[in-house]
């Protein structure tokens, strides 16, 4: 298949691109360097030193003789968007070219607008340029267990049906998002549910929870081809945040009480269901939703299994910056993927254990100021 991979330069769309290539398929990378920026203007770099985009594809092809083909540009830009998408003709797009950032897109005003306006605006963009080039095309979405947030009722995948007076409907299940980020990501699923009934197109939201590790079999395959590694406040996600702290010699820093209880999922993994929903497309007029976890960790956990293999590492207990529950119910229903052939890799203490040493190797890089959090959710005074 013909697989254009949005937001190809980044912690997940640089491995999916290659994970897609290495299983035959004709990919093409689109970026407009976003990510880079936001390294420069948060005064951090990526833990893993990492190659230009065109630096990568070159390695890719020498490692693997395939070839990628790269489009820098920005889905703000229709004209851009519908433009590649006619000169390529992929049969199906992998978004990963948002914002991805919940303490991002909370730090300020700016921040939230930027957020939303480059999130919604960028798949609008790409929902019209899809609809005029050919309706055929599949949409794969990444989204955010963060869009239901935590109810008291299980998270069933996407839909739900609901009886009310005495008649029943299958409607989009209830969000209940926690920052501006995993607002826009509410609101890009609505916009592509809307298409696929307007306009009869295909599309999968992938509703995936926090990811953490770092190689992949194709990344693994020469240092040139490694992703990025985030550890800072900003975009470090947590365990591989815990991980970094701990090799530091810092302490752990949960939020609040850690009992946060968040859906999980290893990059390996990641790769994996993305190429299973492009193998496996949604129905023309389907808004295919699945839940891209394979287990559920609270946050207090996740730092105690660090600790209990890093010796003399320490957990601290900060006040939460952020608006959450650290108490409440958590059972996501997850088959979809499943169904479809995925096979988990489970967290094991060997993988932390591996990525101790990969941190290790490079903790020179670290920015201590940059592991604690500066950005508050609720409003000064309050
Ligand atoms: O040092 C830390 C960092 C985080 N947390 C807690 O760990 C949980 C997860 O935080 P995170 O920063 O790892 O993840 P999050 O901000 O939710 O965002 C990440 O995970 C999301 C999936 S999910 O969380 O919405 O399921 C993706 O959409 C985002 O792109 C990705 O950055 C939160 O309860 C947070 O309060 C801590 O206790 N200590």
């Amino acid at each position: 298949m013909k697989v254009l991979v949005l937001g190809g330069d980044g912690y997940l769309g640089w491995p999916t691109a290659l994970h897609l290539s290495d299983c035959g398929h004709e990919v093409a990378v689109l970026d407009n360097g976003a990510r880079r920026g936001y390294d420069d203007e948060l005064g951090v770099t990526s833990l893993v030193p990492i190659r230009r985009l065109d630096e990568r594809v070159t390695a890719w092809e020498e490692v693997s003789g395939a070839q990628l083909s790269i489009y820098h540009g920005d889905l703000l830009d229709a004209e851009y968007v519908s433009a590649t998408l006619a000169e390529f003709r992929p049969d199906a797009v992998v978004h990963f070219a948002e914002q991805r950032s919940a303490p991002y897109s909370m730090l300020d005003r700016d921040h939230a607008t930027y957020t939303q306006h480059n999130n919604v605006v960028g798949t609008l963009n790409l929902l019209y340029g899809i609809a005029e080039t050919d309706p055929d095309i599949h949409l794969v979405k990444l989204g955010t267990l963060g869009e239901y947030g935590t109810p008291n009722i299980d998270i069933e995948e996407g839909w739900l049906t609901v009886e009310h007076n005495g008649r029943s409907d299958r409607v989009l299940f209830p969000k209940r998002p926690g920052s501006f980020y995993h607002l826009s990501k509410v609101h890009d699923s609505h916009n592509i549910e809307f298409a696929c009934r307007a306009w009869d197109l295909r599309a999968t939201d992938l509703n995936q929870g926090v990811v953490y590790g770092h190689h992949t079999a194709q990344t693994g395959r020469d240092e040139r081809l490694a992703t990025r590694f985030d550890y800072d406040a900003v975009f470090g996600t947590v365990l591989n945040r815990f991980i970094v702290q701990a090799v530091l010699g810092e302490p752990l820093t949960v939020y609040g009480s850690g009992g946060q209880t968040r859906g999980v999922i290893d990059i390996r993994d990641t790769v994996e269901c993305v190429r299973l929903a492009v193998e496996n497309p949604a129905e023309r007029g389907e808004f295919r939703v699945f839940n891209q976890l394979t287990e559920s960790f609270s946050v207090g956990e996740l730092a105690k299994l660090v600790a209990d293999i890093h010796p003399c590492t320490e957990i601290t207990h900060l006040d939460n910056p952020r608006v959450e529950a650290d108490q409440h119910h958590y059972n996501v229903v997850s088959t979809g993927l499943a169904e479809l052939g995925l096979r988990p890799h489970l967290l094991a203490d060997t993988l932390i254990t591996s990525m101790f040493e990969l941190v290790e190797r490079h903790a020179g890089r670290v920015n201590r100021a940059a592991l604690l959090p500066a950005t508050q959710w609720r409003l000064p005074g309050r």
